[in-house]
């Protein structure tokens, strides 16, 4: 097998997420185009840096750190992967940036749109790439849906969507440092799930590429338990189109897993989404007006033709987003083709009016 080229990750945090990205690394496939090395770990407890390489580096063996700052110095690391709570992506993106890394930022990039404009600014005098890990858009299920509703236009013109994600978390019961309840760690379902029920909506109306930024109008709700935000319903509205999407987030209750989370109406029939959560799609069902049938307001199953289009997952679907990122580093790109900065700072100003209509604020540290 030729030799593939290699990109050095350093990992910030030995918490769930990065645990999930880096066990994906790994994984046996025969068409990757990249040699993944961990190099280094950062982490708050040592110890805990010890047994993530045990559990997730297989074979790699990478130097631990107890600072974050020691990845940003290692000359050796090509570029950081942030897994810390949204509420530090800000100080952690810019103190890598700083030290002239390349970054890959989990989701919800920031807490605000300031603080993503801000990381961008930085990324740009420092000439280093930066992308937001929005995994869902990197997956082929996603692309492809994309492609059928854009390109292939296989609804006809899309006038509408529902989205929704609903995911139990008693948050009640969790200690009050945990990210799900602390304020300075970005708690709330929107910037957590909901940023996925909102990319389905951006995907499906507002067109395939950040270059067509009409800023829907904002109509939004935001339920507050013990201050944290844990259900919120927002109505978009494109006013040059007359597009509608219903975008929807709850950690109150989970959505039942394998069901359908988003609906997309077009003007040639509907598409259903289906999957474990809105972040894990599995397939998509296409329903198509028949031909022959007369028109009607609504369009009944018995009146469509259903297909389905099914996407088996390579471990938990991380793969596409890290080769994709790799490869940007690789060619010399400063942003993600995938998840441009532009469209970063889109889905930001979204969210900030739907905090700001619903009453949503963040301590900003
Ligand atoms: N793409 C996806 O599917 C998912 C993305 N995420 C995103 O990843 C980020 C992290 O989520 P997740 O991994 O679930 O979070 P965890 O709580 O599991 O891990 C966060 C880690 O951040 C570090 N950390 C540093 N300071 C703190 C602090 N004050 N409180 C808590 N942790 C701290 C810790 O690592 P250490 O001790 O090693 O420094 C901790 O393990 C979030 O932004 C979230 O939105 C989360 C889940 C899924
Ligand atoms: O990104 C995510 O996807 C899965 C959810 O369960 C998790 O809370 C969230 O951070």
């Amino acid at each position: 097998m030729p030799s593939r080229p290699t990109v050095r990750w350093g990992i910030i945090t030995t918490g769930m997420i990065s645990s999930w990205f880096v066990g994906d690394l790994f994984l046996e496939r025969e068409d990757s185009k990249v040699e993944h090395v961990i190099q280094a770990i950062g982490t708050s407890n040592a110890q805990r840096g010890q047994d993530f390489v045990k559990t997730y580096c297989k074979g790699q063996s990478p130097r631990v750190y107890d600072t974050y700052e020691e990845v940003y110095r290692d000359a050796n690391v090509d570029i950081v992967y942030i897994g810390t709570p949204h509420g530090f992506h800000f100080r952690d993106c810019m103190q890598a940036i700083s030290a002239g890394k390349n970054v890959l930022c989990e989701k919800s990039f920031t807490l605000n749109a300031k603080q993503s404009r801000e990381i961008f600014a930085a990324a740009r005098e420092k000439n280093v790439y930066v992308a937001e890990a929005m995994w869902l858009r990197h997956r082929p299920i996603f692309i492809e849906l994309q492609r059928l509703l854009h390109e292939e236009k296989i609804i006809g013109d899309v006038f509408r969507v529902f989205s929704d994600f609903a995911s139990g978390v008693d948050i009640a019961s969790l200690p009050s440092t945990s990210r799900y309840r602390d304020l300075t760690l970005g708690a709330g379902s929107l910037l957590d799930i909901g940023v996925y029920s909102l990319t389905w909506a951006r995907m499906a109306l507002g067109g395939k590429t950040p270059d067509q930024s009409e800023m829907p109008r904002i109509l939004a709700a935001q339920t507050h338990e013990e201050g944290i935000e844990i259900t919120t319903s927002t109505i978009l509205h494109y006013a040059s189109t007359g597009q509608q999407g219903i975008v929807t987030s709850t950690t109150k209750a989970l959505g039942a897993p394998g069901e359908v989370f988003a609906v997309i109406h077009g003007t040639n029939g509907y598409i259903e989404i289906e999957g474990r959560t809105p972040s894990a799609p599995e397939s998509f069902t296409v329903w198509s007006k028949q031909e022959g049938n007369p028109d009607r307001a609504f369009f009944p199953r018995e009146a469509c033709q259903g297909k389905k289009y099914e996407f088996a997952t390579l471990g938990r679907g991380f793969v596409h987003e890290a080769e994709n990122t790799a490869l940007d580093i690789l060619e010399g790109r400063k942003e993600s083709t995938v998840m441009p900065w532009a469209e970063t700072i889109y889905m930001m100003d979204i969210m900030d009016e739907i905090r700001r209509q619903g009453n949503t604020t963040y301590p900003v540290i």
